[in-house]
């Protein structure tokens, strides 16, 4: 029997991926992917997850959960990955066409699912399009690089390798001040004490304590499920599960008649996922400045101080000759350096970054870590790193680890040499 050909794809940010991966499913011959012409090809990527979700929400209709009561959308990132790839197994594609299928999974999430796609790969062809080098699977026989359009294919894949190692990425340059010098906070910026957390009956966080201080650099981990997002959205307010519970938010004990807005003026917040909520129609510069006005984008006509500190914060992500160019003209690293200026402009007190790498390819990972370093050694916002991968290259001075047992998720904080 012929061996089986398992296929390996580098993406980019100029990469044209969607249309490459139409090609795939559509059976549009790809050039040295011919083997693949007239069979079955299916997608396992999140915008399948996304889809099948609004399916749940507007129609009501239950394709990936059919038979459990939880919908999709409350569901872990391992647990909505999981439900997707049975449901691609059942239709018995040829091949699956994986883009990026490690984001937003844990370590041990992703070692069961590399096993998982170990054991189809024995049937089925797997063409995996990645923006990481180390998610690309052992039993890869034929490695490509799409720049662009164009799909490089390499002769063997010592070639490949040499090639696409990449060297680390030095950031030049200062944080610029805040706007105005910040009243003075209280050292304790977020404490949980023996708060825990239930959905419908069941347990997700139990017995968590907790404390942010003022300039700590903390990196939040756990497995799929442990109750990361849970926890997150507790300190954003957009959880009610704290009230009635010993949660103190920027001095103030939960429940006592804070506002979200009280709470967001105080947080800088990033998460990839905010990039799909609008069109981005608005200048980097705007941009930028809108972090001043806890907005997206610029409703308003801006101040010169206001100007000149966003052109400094572009200078320092090497944007400056691009200030008046549109924020959709960026590709998705440029995007979330310009988004974490964005927070960062107003030096909050508190910065979450929520798994703000996913997706990205080495490169521009590298230069947003260099960027997050630097947030954390020059200035005195707190900062919470959300990530599954260890991160290479990001400096910590905490670990809150979530252990994930029966009874609920139990925090540890773990001490780092940076501290
Ligand atoms: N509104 C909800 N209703 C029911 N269950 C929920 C709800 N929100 C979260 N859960 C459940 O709580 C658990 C913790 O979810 P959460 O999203 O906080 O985990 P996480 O650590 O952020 O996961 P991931 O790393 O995959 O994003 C999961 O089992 C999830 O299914």
């Amino acid at each position: 029997m012929a061996k089986i050909k398992h296929i390996a794809i580098l993406i980019n940010n100029t990469s044209k991926t969607q249309k490459l991966v139409q090609q795939f499913l559509k059976n549009h011959p790809v050039p040295g992917c011919e083997t693949l012409y007239h069979k079955k090809g299916m997608l396992f990527a999140r915008s399948e997850i996304e889809r099948f979700m609004d399916e749940e929400e507007r129609h009501d209709i239950k394709i990936l959960t059919q038979h459990m009561r939880q919908p999709l959308k409350t569901m872990s990132s391992g647990e909505q990955k999981k439900a997707l790839l049975k449901y691609l197994m059942r239709q018995d594609p040829n091949f699956l066409v994986l883009i990026n299928p490690f984001d937003n999974l844990d370590a041990e999430s992703q070692s069961s699912f590399r096993r998982e796609l170990n054991n189809i790969s024995k049937s089925k062809t797997l063409v995996q399009v990645v923006s990481r080098l180390d998610d690309i699977l052992p039993m890869t026989t034929d490695f490509f690089k799409l720049d662009g359009s164009d799909l490089i294919s390499y002769p063997s894949p010592e070639s490949f390798w040499k090639e696409n190692r990449h060297d680390s990425i030095a950031f030049s340059g200062s944080i610029p001040p805040p706007m105005k010098r910040a009243n003075p906070t209280q050292p304790e910026l977020v404490s949980f004490n023996n708060v825990s957390v239930s959905f419908d009956g069941r347990k997700v966080l139990d017995g968590i304590t907790w404390t942010i201080k003022q300039g700590e650099f903390w990196q939040l981990m756990g497995p799929n499920g442990s109750g990361k997002t849970t926890l997150l959205s507790m300190i954003t307010g957009d959880s009610h599960k704290g009230y009635g519970q010993d949660l103190t938010l920027f001095g103030r004990k939960k429940g006592s008649g804070e506002s979200v807005w009280d709470l967001k003026e105080k947080i800088g917040y990033f998460t990839p996922a905010m990039m799909d909520k609008f069109r981005g129609y608005h200048t980097l510069e705007n941009m930028i400045i809108s972090g001043l006005h806890d907005s997206i984008g610029l409703y308003i006509q801006p101040t010169d101080v206001e100007k000149k500190l966003a052109r400094q914060w572009l200078n320092l992500l090497q944007l400056t000759n691009r200030k008046d160019d549109l924020f959709k003209s960026l590709t998705s690293g440029e995007k979330r350096l310009v988004m974490t200026a964005r927070a960062m402009i107003k030096h909050p007190p508190l910065l979450i970054l929520d798994e703000p790498t996913a997706g990205l390819d080495d490169t521009s990972a590298t230069f947003f870590i260099a960027l997050v370093n630097k947030i954390a050694n020059e200035s005195d916002t707190a900062i919470v790193y959300v990530s599954h991968r260890n991160e290479t290259g990001l400096n910590p001075q905490y670990n809150y680890i979530l252990d994930m047992k029966e009874t609920g998720s139990a925090g540890k904080v773990e001490i780092l040499e940076n501290c």
